[in-house]
């Protein structure tokens, strides 16, 4: 039987919507600044040559961590960000994130991206508990939506009995359970997460990657900074591989993870 007009104009109205942009980055360069002593040459026979010719270190070095990259993020995406150490994945989250200014070229996003850790709100002298409701706050959720959803954050993060130490007192794992548990309570329209994932379990990882999941198909976009290429396959719809600040390539998850792997054993 024929679609009807509405049921017409709902898909593509649907499909539409699917497509619609939440993060366009153009052209992008992100130069950090490092001033003071330590900031020299960077190896270490320049730095006998200075020491040997008395000269003092250059008072200010450029470290040029993104390079030129493009690209655009649609709704109901999940894209993992691999590279190597130090190829500017953290650098291109955080610029993302509104946490970085763009040295040149621009980000634009739609909504507020939010990069978990709720790191600045927690605090350690403080219990499970008590970040918990702190966390929540952060965010922006009212005191009573707060208390609803405290026990299903505490169950997410499996902290069980610890929940009323200080957190001072958890591992570093622990802590990166809370943080995903906190952040993740709440749909976010861009969410960014820097390797929360690999430091929980096997089971804390699979509800986690279900957790990701349902995010993304609440409409947001999801941003995974990985170095495990099996979560980026399981959980993100589509890779960009990042090498010295520049996207060398940007596709489906499982081709650019498979080229990754190929170009990096
Ligand atoms: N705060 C900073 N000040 C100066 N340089 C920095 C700063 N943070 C990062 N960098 C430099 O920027 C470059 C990119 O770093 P970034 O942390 O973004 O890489 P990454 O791909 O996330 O690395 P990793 O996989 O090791 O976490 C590196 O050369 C790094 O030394």
């Amino acid at each position: 039987m024929a679609e009807s007009i509405d049921e017409r104009v709902a898909q593509s109205v649907k499909e539409s919507d699917e497509q619609a942009p939440t993060v366009i980055v153009d052209d992008l360069h992100i130069v950090y600044r490092v001033y003071g002593a330590t900031a020299g040459k960077g190896n270490a026979p320049a730095a006998f040559k200075r020491i040997l010719r008395r000269q003092a270190s250059p008072a200010m070095r450029e470290v040029h961590a993104v390079r030129g990259v493009t690209f655009t993020a649609h709704r109901g995406e999940s894209i993992g960000l691999i590279g190597r150490n130090g190829s500017g994945k953290s650098t291109l989250l955080r610029a993302v994130a509104g946490l970085l200014p763009a040295t040149r070229g621009a980000v634009f996003t739609d909504g507020q991206p939010t990069l978990l850790g709720v790191n600045a709100a927690l605090m350690g002298d403080l219990t499970g508990e008590r970040n918990i409701i702190l966390g929540c706050l952060a965010m922006g959720l009212t005191p009573a939506q707060a208390k609803e959803r405290y026990a299903d954050i505490v169950e997410f993060s499996g902290l069980g009995e610890f929940i009323d130490l200080p957190m001072r007192t958890y591992s570093s794992g622990m802590q990166q359970r809370l943080r995903f548990a906190i952040a993740a309570v709440k749909s976010h329209d861009v969410l960014m997460i820097d390797e929360a994932l690999a430091t929980g379990d096997a089971e804390f990882r699979r509800r986690s990657e279900d957790r990701i999941r349902e995010l993304r198909d609440e409409a947001g976009t999801v941003f995974l900074v990985s170095h495990s290429l099996d979560v980026v396959t399981q959980t993100c719809t589509r890779a960009i591989w990042l090498d010295k600040g520049e996207i060398k390539m940007d596709g489906d998850a499982d081709s650019v993870v498979k080229a990754y792997s190929a170009a990096t054993s």
